[in-house]
This record gives C-alpha cells, structure tokens and sequence, in this order.
C-alpha cells in the first residue's frame, strides 16, 4: 500500500482557528505528501473539518500558516489555489437546474479564462471524473433529483475535474453503500499513486486502516496521534479518544475485521 512519497505538498503548521467566541483548533501541526492518503479521524466535534476549512482558505487560521507545495497558501490566488487544492465538503452539491455533467465540469471553472467555453479537453477530463465516481449513466440527470450517495459522488467528481494536486475531502463516504464506500477508498489509492495527496476525514476506521497511509488523529482540536494506522491505533487511544475497548488486529489486515469490539461491553462510560 505504501507508495512513494515525495515533498510535503500541503502542510499545516501550528494553525489555530475560532468559531464563534471559541477556538476550535489549538495549533494542528500536519502534513500530506504526494503518494500519500492521510486521513483525519477523531470524534464528532474534534475539529476535523475546521483542519479541512482551514487548508482550502474557507476559514483563516488565527495563528499558524498553511503551506501548499511549499508556498504560503495567503500568497496564492483563489483561482490558482483551486487549480492546485479540488475540495469537497460534507454537503453534497444541491445546485438546482444543473446536469450532473455540468456540476462537475464546475471543477474545470478554475482552468479557463473567464469567457472561455468548456473545450474539448474539458469535456474529456469532466467524462473521465464522472467513469471514476461510477456516475457515467448519470451524466445528464438533473443534481436535485440524485440521492445522497449520487450527489456525494458529483462533489467528489467536481473536486477531481480541478486536477489539483492536492485533494481535501470532508467525509467522502459517509453516504455511500458499502460497495461504493470501496470504490472510492480505492480511486483515493490510485489517485495517490498518481502523485496526488490526499486529505480525508473520515469515521470508519476500519477502512481508514485498511486504505490509508498515515492518520492524524484529532481530539479536541489537537493531533494527538500521527502516523502509520495500526501503530497509531492502540487500545489506549481507542479508549481515551473515541471511548471504546477494542484492539485493531493487525492479521488479516482486511475491510471489516481490522477493528476488534470487545465482547463484554465496548462502550466506555462517559
Ligand atoms: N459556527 C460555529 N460556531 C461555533 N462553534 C462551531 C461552529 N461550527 C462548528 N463549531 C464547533 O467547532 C468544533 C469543531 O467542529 P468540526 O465541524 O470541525 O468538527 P468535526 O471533527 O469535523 O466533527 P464531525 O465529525 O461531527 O463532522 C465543534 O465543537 C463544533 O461544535
């Protein structure tokens, strides 16, 4: 599964972040390298999507700095930054009187000139994205009426039309079906193969081991493990952090049996 890795091409350094009158993010230290799958896991709340929002610029850090490919994020145009970072978020595009087709050939938005049309290497990158998310038959159904899982997939074509080199993705399968959820688990792989790297949040842990090359794991808006996926997840922090008994086996590492609930009670009191 370990690919090669090369430069840091998105990394977070000591970032702070408020909602509100509150801070959310107490300095996240983080990095993702081309090759490389890095998920985000952590308890509802711990500040994985605010990590996200930070990175893309939708929020800005109250201390700390981001770095894409090296260069500081601040320093990069927004059409630039969206050539270079595709994002998803949890909210699936309900943009209304739109193709499936032309809500991911927004993503292509960032590579042309204002009043340029779509042209004909466009249309190859928009069908290639759309084959990848499996939604090739869908092409040319109306956004609003897909499911969720649908739209799901149209967000994340939408961030893959952008050919960044980094790819943030906030909970990419939490709407899926399983056979679905494995789809995408593996284009993330061949994507990082292909020298993206790439950012998820996520709460399936099993498969956040099974496909990812390295976990940030954030409590309370801090990083308090990094790293491989089976070291990082001990019983230990599987108590402390996300309150359940359970060991991660390491053999077979497989789908679906990576993560072992205890028998006799798994969840911790509060
Ligand atoms: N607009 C807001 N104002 C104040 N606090 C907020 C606001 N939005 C979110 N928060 C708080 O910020 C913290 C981090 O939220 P965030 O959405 O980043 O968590 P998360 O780890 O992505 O959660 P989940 O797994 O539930 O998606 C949470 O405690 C949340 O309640």
């Amino acid at each position: 599964m370990t690919t090669t890795v090369g430069t840091v091409a998105l990394r977070l350094a000591g970032v702070r972040a408020r909602l509100g009158s509150r801070e959310v993010l107490h300095g996240i230290d983080l990095a993702a390298s081309p090759g490389q799958v890095l998920a985000l896991v952590g308890p509802n709340g711990s500040g994985k999507t605010t990590i996200l929002r930070c990175a893309y610029r939708a929020l800005a850090p109250t201390a700390g700095g981001v770095l894409v490919l090296g260069r500081d994020a601040e320093s990069i145009g927004r059409r630039e930054l969206a050539r270079l970072v595709g994002t998803s978020t949890q909210e699936p595009p309900t943009s209304g009187g739109l193709t499936v087709r032309e809500s991911v050939g927004l993503g292509r938005s960032p590579h042309r000139g204002w009043l340029d049309r779509p042209g004909e290497h466009d249309d190859d990158v928009v069908g290639r994205c759309l084959r990848q998310v499996g939604l090739s038959d869908f092409a040319h159904r109306d956004v609003q009426a897909l499911s969720g899982g649908e739209r799901q997939r149209v967000s994340i074509a939408r961030a893959l039309a952008q050919e960044p080199k980094v790819l943030l993705l906030d909970e990419p399968i939490n709407h899926l079906d399983l056979r679905h959820q494995l789809t995408i688990m593996a284009l993330l792989r061949d994507l990082a193969a292909g020298g993206m790297a790439v950012v998820v949040t996520m709460h399936d842990l099993r498969l956040a081991v099974e496909y990812c090359d390295a976990l940030a794991v954030i409590s309370d808006g801090t990083v308090v493990g990094t790293g491989d996926p089976v070291r990082v997840l001990d019983d230990r922090l599987l108590a402390e952090v996300f309150g359940i008994r359970a060991h991660v086996r390491t053999t077979p590492r497989r789908t679906l049996d990576v993560l072992g609930l205890v028998d006799d009670g798994s969840l911790i009191d509060e």
